[in-house]
């Protein structure tokens, strides 16, 4: 008998974050041999330094920090990392400051203050290693003189909901921060700093994951105010960030450190984790189920419910195809540009917009997942578009037109028993969108 499409698409999203688990992540990079530290191809002599200071920030620092504390143990000296609420795991050595995100809080802003305290300590004789991963951004609200901290929130709410693409939000978080935008790295200098990085941004740009604590920023001053204007924000942000980015395009204020800044000097950057090996995995587990994987995109965007429908429109055409089980996979992140008043997330829409598009299409079945297990405001990861999705729908007597009209997905999806519900699973590599198709019906 065939197995049911929502229990193998459980099996595909689950192969591929395993592939991305932080832990496995940092020791794939990471060993040491007596005193002797590698991280990827650079040597580190434990016996030059004598202070080791490990700092993070993001949803999967803590499962990074436990594998370099189960890697050095008490060698390391101190450490902090910033963490959303519940994104804990038990560390010996290392501190964890629980904060709030994607809307930052009081907490969060204290633990970024106390990482870079911890490393302006650090000296040339010190080795400071970083854990990075997406979220960073929101969990280390430490903002420059002049804006304060609900400043800082208006203006990432207003630049969540206009429909800002995450290069967009973090320039003008860079542009605020006094921990990101390569900021970690001036604190920690003249240490030599090692940053293990868990990417979540489309491109793998350094200074876009998790606003680029560690790296020179390419985004400008300038870049803010055009952002500004794109989505008309320039009479709603608080008046006094606009005076800040005014100014620095102005060139009153300095910009953020750039290429070549000798902060730089000893900083070693290292991507660990990102969507493209999580799709590489969900591609080998789609064929151990019988499917032909076949990696549409890593660099899924655009608007959640078009990208959805365009998906559904390639996989319907796939369904009389050539290949008789075929696995479509994409990765990247959506944007919703909210103009309802319900309650979703990016792959919550994209689900309830497939379930539409597809409208019941007996052989094909979708899901589309958060990989860190949270999308949008709300405890799902995702959601299932499956053969019978619209039939359950009538069943309870709602129109999926409606919610999708009024951003209403996880309502919706939660009527039709089709919400991917995994909790915090630690890591964060974007979405993944998985569609089987195949020729005859499930
Ligand atoms: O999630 C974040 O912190 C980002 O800004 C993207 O990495």
């Amino acid at each position: 008998m065939n197995a049911h499409p929502k229990d193998m698409l459980h099996e595909i999203l689950g192969a591929a974050l395993s592939a991305v688990a932080p832990d496995k992540a940092v020791s794939k990079y990471v060993s040491l041999d007596g005193d002797t530290l590698l991280i990827d191809d650079v040597t580190y002599y434990l016996n030059t330094f004598e202070n080791i200071y490990v700092v993070g920030a993001g949803k999967g620092a803590a499962p990074m920090a436990a594998q370099l504390e189960e890697i050095l143990g008490n060698r390391i000296t101190d450490g902090i990392i910033c963490v959303k609420y519940d994104h804990t795991v038990p560390l010996t050595i290392i501190r964890t400051i629980e904060g709030a995100h994607p809307v930052p809080d009081a907490n969060g802003e204290r633990g970024a203050r106390a990482i870079l305290e911890l490393v302006a300590n650090a000296g040339k004789k010190d080795l400071v290693l970083c854990c990075i991963t997406g979220g960073a951004s929101a969990l280390t609200p430490a903002l420059v003189e002049g804006i304060s901290l609900d400043d800082g929130k208006k203006v990432t709410q207003l630049l969540l909901d206009c429909g800002a693409n995450i290069n967009e939000i973090n320039a003008i978080r860079k542009h605020m921060s006094i921990f990101g935008s390569g900021n970690l790295a001036r604190a920690a200098y003249p240490a030599p700093l090692a940053a293990l990085i868990i990417s979540d941004v489309i491109g793998d740009n350094l200074d876009v994951i998790a606003s680029g604590p560690t790296s020179p920023d390419n985004s400008t001053f300038k870049d803010c105010m055009d952002i500004f204007e794109r989505y008309k924000l320039t009479d709603k942000v608080p008046v006094n960030i606009l005076a800040h980015m005014q100014s620095g395009a102005e060139g009153t204020i300095f910009e953020t450190p750039k290429v070549g800044d000798p902060v730089f000097d000893s900083v070693q950057n290292l991507l660990v984790a990102t969507n493209e090996q999580a799709l590489q995995a969900a591609s080998v587990k789609a064929e151990e189920l019988g499917y032909t994987p076949r990696i549409v995109t890593s660099t899924m965007s655009g608007e959640a419910r078009s990208v959805a429908s365009d998906i559904a429109k390639q996989a319907q055409k796939a369904s009389n195809g050539k290949t008789p089980k075929l696995c479509l996979l994409s990765g990247g992140e959506t944007t919703v540009t909210l103009t309802g008043k319900g309650m979703g997330g990016r792959n919550q829409e994209m689900a309830l917009a497939a379930a539409v598009a597809l409208d019941g299409c007996p052989n094909i079945a979708m899901l589309c997942a958060g990989t860190d297990g949270s999308d949008g405001p709300t405890d799902a990861a995702g959601g299932f578009a499956l053969p019978d999705s619209l039939k359950r729908a009538k069943e309870c007597r709602i129109d999926p037109q409606v919610y999708l009209a009024d951003n209403d997905s996880y309502r919706y999806l939660k009527s039709t028993g089709d919400l991917l519900q995994t909790g915090p699973t630690l890591t964060n590599v974007m979405d993944i969108c998985i569609t089987l198709v195949q020729h005859e019906p499930f």
